[in-house]
């Protein structure tokens, strides 16, 4: 073998996923959990590759939200707090996975260096959990009027627990007390004055003994809680009355993470929160150096100690002889041990998706609460994304076949404005002990029409892989395409 044949370049892409050193990756959508729901373990070679490799992709701006402003962080008495957010309740994606992917595809084109809907649609067309997503993005919410009428939200699930150790899985919110306010397209951006901009922060809880009532699993990002079941409770107050003195020291030096917590808080196993987890100080190291938390921005305002010393940019000054643990010459002790989740983690390593998906259901409540103006606004704002050339009639008809299953008439909408026939949903069934059971042919497909129930294998034998995308089948026969829902459940795939 010519080893100068395969130097890098795309040039000699494999046609399949691989890992850096080039071995084979048979998935590359979901993390290895203990049993489905995690949490991750770290032996997941292909996702820490993915995720450091993506952490060092840029200097030295932030990889993420290099121009936004946000989040939250607390200097408390026993630590930090990071309250890393978005204005958004909900995620485009529920783990992390895909996260990598996600960013560059929302990000400019690599060879234009435009940000383009074509390739956006196209990364999403193959996660329909996103639907959720984009039905606050494409809503009249998609562009604030200014911060002091934003709301906030934590988005991922945490964990509060008390002394005696009982937890609660928590949400957290800001909700502005002048009220949310949005900018239409026409409208130019009006800077308010006066009051200094206020929010109520309020929390949402669920007892983890309950997490099986609900239709969704509530450690999916892509869900909200709904407020009729689960309300908000007030927990506090935030006021803006100062900005920062620097951009630099304040701004750019600044490292949130969602893995600084306090006594009392913690994470759960939500899958992308335990990705947050790891992504953040790394990519701090690599863009701020390893003595990131020594910057004043950063650095705890309560007393702290340990012997993690030295290296890059170290600017602490210690005259201490002793930086070993432990020593009859240091008095330093263990701080008194704080309660953490009391939940047994067992099950087998598995990459799966949630068993939970109900992708559908929340976006189409979502449409359905608007009033017809506001849905006329959304379905403007799809079917001009929809029609730019770039976007394949593939990409169109799965992105009209997913707001068909969110909501029928908004489906009917977007592909009478676009000229496209509605595609036909067919759910798999991974057993051939289902009473549905039936061969899988294109011709039997198309005998049987939607609603029928399929056997994977036979889905396997008969479809190719190339045709096959995530949790998607497509085929077609003539002039028709077909669009399929392949249910696999964990471990037969
Ligand atoms: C697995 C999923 C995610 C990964 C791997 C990830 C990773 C990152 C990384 C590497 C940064 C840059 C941090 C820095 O340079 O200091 C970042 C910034 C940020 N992310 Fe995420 N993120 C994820 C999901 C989310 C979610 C769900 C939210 C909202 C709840 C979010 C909100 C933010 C915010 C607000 C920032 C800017 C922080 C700052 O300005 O310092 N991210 N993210």
């Amino acid at each position: 073998m010519d080893p100068y044949k395969h130097r890098p370049s795309s040039a000699f892409n494999s046609p399949y996923w691989t890992t850096n050193s080039g071995a084979p990756i048979w998935n590359n959508n979901s993390s290895l959990t203990v049993g489905s729901r995690g949490p991750i373990l770290l032996e997941d070679y292909h996702l820490v590759e993915k995720i450091a490799n993506f952490d060092r992709e840029r200097i030295p701006e932030r990889v993420v939200h290099a121009r936004s402003s946000d989040a939250l962080k607390f200097y408390t008495r026993e630590g930090n707090f990071d309250l890393v957010g978005n204005n958004f309740p909900v995620f485009f994606v529920r783990d992390g996975m895909k996260f990598p992917d996600m960013v560059h595809a929302l990000k400019p084109n690599p060879k234009s260096h435009i940000q383009e809907n074509w390739r956006i649609l196209d990364f999403f067309s193959h996660h329909p959990e996103s639907l959720h997503m984009f039905s606050f993005l494409f809503d009249d919410l998609g562009v604030p009027q200014d911060y002091r009428h934003m709301e906030g939200a934590g988005v991922n699930t945490y964990t509060l627990i008390n002394k005696a150790g009982k937890a609660h899985y928590v949400k957290f919110h800001w909700k502005p007390t002048c009220g949310v306010k949005c900018l239409l397209e026409e409208e130019a951006i009006k800077v308010g004055a006066g009051n200094y901009p206020e929010w109520k922060l309020f929390i949402q809880t669920i007892d983890p003994d309950h997490e099986d009532r609900f239709d969704f699993d509530p450690l999916d990002v892509t869900k909200i809680w709904p407020e009729d079941i689960l309300p908000l409770q007030p927990v506090g107050r935030l006021v803006l009355n100062k900005n920062i003195d620097n951009f630099f020291a304040e701004n750019e030096q600044l490292a949130f993470c969602p893995a600084i917590v306090v006594p009392g808080i913690y994470y759960s196993d939500d899958k992308l929160l335990q990705t947050r987890i790891f992504s953040y100080s790394d990519t701090q190291r690599h863009r701020l150096g390893p003595n990131y938390l020594q910057l004043p921005v950063n650095a705890p305002k309560c007393v702290h100690h340990n012997n993690h010393h030295e290296g890059f940019m170290n600017f602490m000054h210690r005259d201490e002889e002793i930086n070993y643990f432990s020593s009859r010459h240091d008095p330093s002790r263990h701080a008194e041990r704080f309660p953490i989740p009391p939940a047994v983690c067992s099950g087998r390593r598995e990459k799966c998706i949630t068993e939970k998906e109900n992708n559908f259901k929340q976006p189409g409540e979502r449409y359905r609460s608007w009033e017809p103006d506001r849905q006329e606004r959304f379905v403007r704002r799809w079917v001009d994304a929809l029609s730019e050339p770039r976007v394949t009639h593939e990409v169109r008809s799965i992105w009209i076949s997913y707001w068909s299953q969110a909501d029928k008439s908004l489906g009917q909408k977007l592909a009478s404005h676009l000229n496209i026939e509605t595609t036909k949903k067919i759910k798999t069934c991974p057993s051939k002990e289902c009473p549905g059971f039936q061969p899988w042919t294109p011709e039997k497909v198309h005998e049987l029409g939607p609603g029928a129930t399929f056997n994977i294998e036979s889905v396997q034998s008969w479809a190719a892989a190339p045709q096959s995308q995530g949790n998607w089948l497509r085929f077609a026969t003539g002039d028709n395409l077909y669009l399929f829902t392949v249910v696999i459940k964990c471990g037969t795939a």
